[in-house]
């Protein structure tokens, strides 16, 4: 636009035409500067062009009350002149004004008056003006058909160019939406043309108008989102728009996308505000055309203002003000509700995702609908600080330029949303080539708990090229919402692998698992608890066990919150062992069942039959015939006794015997009757029931007739059972079943009965000690191993056998014995029998030196013996020394009690047995005459009592 200054008629149109040029280009501030030059060096005569123009930038600002103020000034002008052109302006002014107002019928009369006042043919811009007014003003009426004749016709003229060409083209486009069945392509085409033409020319609100005409297309059926076009023109009507630009604008957003309309209008705040703006522009319209009215040079028109006036004139000024900044706090509340109610559909959405892929591609998408984004895309710094693609979103393939990769860096050590620099913002994420303002770029932090250098490269697009403050404070909300989603995920993912892995462990673990949560209620359990409690999984899951019937029990155990360590617990389909821990959530049980948990203790206990008939050394005639007896009884169930010596082999051939039986697999169960207590005995024998007396575990305990099961039950020691103990063992071997001490049930004798002895049964039956009933029915089967003194052939095969054992367990050359040694073994009688023999030989290799492979040393405790027995005094200690021919009779005491000690290898029965005296007697002995020996010595009878007493104990 050029503009000479100077007066005379061809400045003051020159800068009248600028303001009108300006106005249609949505310039208003241009608009009006011009207007007020021309409107200075205006002529008397040219002041009815100056309103006339005032009047057309007053329409375009949408000032209805002006124009017609304006309008009205400057027909007094031409009243008495013939002008028909500016009749016919003023006309189409009028129409308008009243299309402004909504009185589409009046101004549709105006607008075709104002047309025949023009000159038939003529074909300059304000024809071509006038018609298209007079088509817009009869598409508001409905006349489609007049309408689009008219704006063919214009369409027609010579002077339908630039910005008149393309309002000629949208009015077509929206005549053409008017028809039932519109040519979207076409419309498509033109309405596009006269966008670009808009564009270029730089008139935004007619930009803008043809956006809200795509979004009527679009909503006709043509490919794209209607609410896309309205979002990009209500930023231009936002600057330029007139108020009802913007009414029609929400409108249009209410009915093609009212959850937009909801995000971008609070409805009640909005409408407010949009009355306050209508009242607002209406006061300024009122305002302004006072003032027009009153500095016009025009004497009818210039009334002086009355004082009255000049006090309303103020309080109009003073509301104008007063809304003005209402308007302005209304338009900041508004703005930041919409981009609360955005940030909130924001964080709706992702809260709904669960899925890390999905998520990770929905913010880029999501930050584009909150700032219009050209590209967007998700970057990691990754340990090594080196900036990854972690969802390519709209980025190019690769992030370009070093520099451009720094300032990453650095914004994300910022920690919050940063602007990146525009000279290092490369072509790939929108920069344009031209001069006009860059389209910002940005990087905003994703803050979450796990991925803290997880960031957001957003590049603006050219419809909105600058990143305000506030869009910046939307942006790091928005990072942290998505910080947060990607924790949730992550988080949720974790949970869903831990919760995997845990159903696995549960589902692979054989005992049943039940977890019972902090109020009581069955959270999991696995298979096995479901089988062992005979119910589906879904009748208990989210119940109180207690609350089923068939569970109550194990529920009441459970209730208390207390650990549990192996507690018998009756239900009806059985006993189950329940051992329980609380955690903080609640308590987790694991349950198994008695009589399973019972098979494995006896497959445990039954390890112990270590022995077989290979493992018993001997070729005597009288062992090889009570083996072949063991051997053929082994087979049956019937009860064996095995009496013998100590040290003879009796647990071995029990042992053998049950390894050799159908029942091998079966546990072999041992208690040795002279180490239990008797108090504890029956207990121990048979079990007890839950509270059968005082300090019995909660859940009652299964004895070891129960344990034997289906196995060999070996009672060790029979001769030293308490007589009341004996009459119970025979009812139970009578009748074979048994019950629980305060049990009622009568539970199967399964097991096979061993029993074995050193004592002399007969003996003890005749000195009332033992029950000739009892000895019967345990000799069903009567094996009887003969103590070694007996079988002297056996020695050799026996020393040989336990040094091969003894020098294999250490891993040693073999180890010969010299015969002179050999000899004297041989010749030893050995009262602890083949025990004693194993130790002494194992003692007397373990003094041999490793290079050493012969024993060339009889082991000294036999050979004392040896000698003792050749002449007995000889060996008494000081035996070099002369002896007195009569020895004092406590001497003579101690020696006898030595001696039977020594002889029966601390065997205190036989010793005692031997000397004639009671066995307390002989204690009373030992105690005076401090009579002790080794473990290795044959004759040391405190090891071999303390081993009774201890080591055998087999239950
Ligand atoms: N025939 C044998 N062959 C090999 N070793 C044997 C033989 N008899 C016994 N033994 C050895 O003697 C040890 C004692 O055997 P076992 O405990 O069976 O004797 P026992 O007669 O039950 O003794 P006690 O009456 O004192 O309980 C066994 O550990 C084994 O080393």
């Amino acid at each position: 636009m050029r503009f000479e200054r100077g007066r005379g008629t061809h400045q003051v149109m020159a800068a009248l035409e600028c303001a009108v040029l300006a106005a249609l280009m949505g310039r208003r501030a241009e608009a009006e500067s011009f207007l007020l030059r021309g409107r200075s060096v205006a002529t008397r005569e040219l002041e009815g062009q100056v309103e006339l123009a005032s009047a057309l930038v007053l329409l375009e600002a949408g000032y209805s009350a002006r124009v017609a103020g304006a309008l009205e000034r400057a027909e007094a002008f031409w009243s008495a002149q013939e002008e028909p052109a500016s009749r016919a302006l003023c006309l189409i002014l009028y129409a308008q004004v009243l299309l402004l107002d909504g009185m589409s019928t009046a101004a549709v009369r105006a607008s075709l008056e104002g047309l025949d006042q023009l000159l038939p043919g003529e074909e300059t811009p304000l024809t071509v003006h006038a018609h298209l007014v007079a088509a817009e003003c009869l598409l508001a009426a409905s006349n489609l058909p007049e309408a689009l004749t008219l704006l063919e016709k214009a369409a027609r003229m010579s002077a339908c160019t630039g910005l008149l060409a393309a309002r000629a083209a949208v009015l077509s486009v929206r005549g053409g939406l008017a028809q039932d069945m519109p040519h979207l392509a076409g419309l498509r085409a033109t309405l596009d043309r006269a966008t670009e033409r808009f564009e270029l020319l730089e008139a935004p609100r007619e930009q803008a108008l043809a956006y809200m005409t795509h979004a009527a297309l679009v909503a006709k059926g043509a490919s794209g989102a209607p609410e896309h076009w309205l979002a990009r023109a209500h930023p231009l009507l936002v600057k330029v728009g007139t108020a009802k630009d913007l009414r029609q604008l929400r409108q249009a957003f209410r009915c093609v996308a009212p959850h937009k309309a909801d995000g971008l209008i609070d409805t009640d705040l909005f409408s407010v505000m949009e009355e306050l703006r209508e009242r607002h522009a209406r006061l300024k319209d009122i305002l302004s055309a006072q003032r027009d009215a009153r500095s016009s040079e025009h004497p009818h028109l210039a009334a002086l203002p009355s004082p009255l006036a000049k006090i309303a004139d103020g309080a109009l000024e003073s509301v104008h003000l007063t809304e003005e900044a209402l308007i302005r706090a209304l338009e900041h509340t508004l703005l930041d509700r919409e981009r609360l109610g955005l940030l909130v559909v924001v964080s709706q959405q992702l809260a709904g995702i669960g899925e890390m892929e999905e998520l990770l591609a929905t913010i880029p998408r999501l930050a584009m609908g909150l700032i219009p984004a050209a590209v967007a895309g998700l970057v990691e710094l990754d340990n090594d600080g080196n900036l990854q693609t972690l969802h390519q979103g709209s980025l190019p393939p690769e992030l370009p330029s070093e520099c451009f990769r720094e300032a990453v860096l650095s914004a994300f050590q910022q920690g919050a949303p940063q602007r990146i620099p525009d000279k290092v913002r490369p072509a790939q994420l929108g920069r344009t080539q031209d001069r006009a303002p860059q389209p910002q770029c940005a990087l905003i932090p994703l803050h979450g708990q796990d991925r803290k250098r997880l960031g957001l490269v957003l590049g603006l697009s050219d419809t909105r090229t600058v990143l305000s403050e506030r869009d910046l404070e939307q942006l790091a909300v928005f990072g942290s919402l998505c910080g947060a989603a990607i924790t949730r995920v992550s988080a949720n993912i974790s949970l869903q692998q831990a919760a995997a892995r845990d159903a696995a462990t549960l589902a692979a673990i054989r005992e049943g698992v039940l977890t019972l949560d902090h109020a009581g209620l069955v959270c999991a359990l696995n298979h096995s608890a479901a089988r062992l409690l005979r119910i589906q999984p879904a009748q208990v899951l989210g119940r109180p066990l207690r609350s089923i019937a068939a569970l109550e029990p194990l529920g009441e155990a459970l209730k208390s919150g207390r650990p549990l360590l192996n507690e018998v617990i009756a239900l009806p389909q059985g006993e189950l062992i329940v051992c329980a821990q609380t955690y903080e959530g609640g308590v987790v049980a694991t349950l198994q069942e008695l009589a399973s948990a019972q098979r494995l203790a006896h497959k445990i206990t039954s390890s112990q039959a270590r022995f077989t008939f290979e493992d018993l050394i001997g070729e005597d005639p009288a062992f090889l015939s009570c083996l072949k007896d063991a051997r053929q009884a082994a087979r049956s169930d019937v009860p064996i006794l095995i009496t013998g010596e100590s040290g003879t082999g009796k647990e071995l051939l029990a042992q053998a015997i049950h390894r050799a039986s159908p029942s091998a697999a079966s546990p072999f169960v041992g208690i040795n009757m002279a180490a239990f207590p008797r108090e504890l005995l029956e207990s121990e024998l048979f079990g007890y029931e839950r509270g059968a007396f005082t300090g019995a575990r909660a859940g009652g305990n299964p004895g070891k007739f129960e344990l034997a099961d289906r196995g060999t039950l070996l009672l060790d020691e029979i001769g030293d059972m308490p007589l009341e103990m004996q009459v119970k063992l025979l009812r139970v071997l009578q009748e074979r079943t048994f019950q629980r001490l305060g049990g009622s049930r009568d539970l199967p004798v399964m097991a096979r009965v061993v029993a074995t002895t050193h004592r002399d049964l007969e003996r003890a039956i005749e000195e009332g000690s033992f029950r000739l009933d009892l000895f019967h029915r345990l000799r069903a089967v009567h094996l009887r191993l003969p103590p070694l003194r007996e079988r002297p052939c056996d020695i050799p095969r026996l020393v040989n056998y336990h040094l091969r054992r003894y020098t294999s367990r250490l891993h040693r050359r073999p180890i010969q014995v010299a015969p002179h040694v050999m000899a004297d073994l041989e010749a030893y009688d050995w009262p602890g029998n083949v025990r004693e023999l194993a130790n002494l030989i194992e003692g007397a290799a373990s003094l041999l030196l490793d290079d050493q492979e012969v024993l060339v040393r009889t082991p000294p405790a036999i050979a004392r013996a040896l000698q003792r027995a050749r002449n007995p005094l000889s060996a008494l200690p000081g035996g070099a020394r002369p002896e007195p021919s009569v020895l004092p009779f406590a001497e003579v005491e101690r020696r006898a009690f030595e001696h039977a000690l020594q002889h029966f290898a601390g065997n205190v029965a036989q010793a005692a047995k031997a000397l004639g005296v009671a066995k307390t007697t002989f204690y009373s002995k030992i105690r005076r005459y401090g009579l002790a020996v080794q473990e290795q010595e044959p004759t040391a009878p405190s090891a071999l009592v303390t081993r009774r007493l201890s080591g055998k104990m087999l239950s």
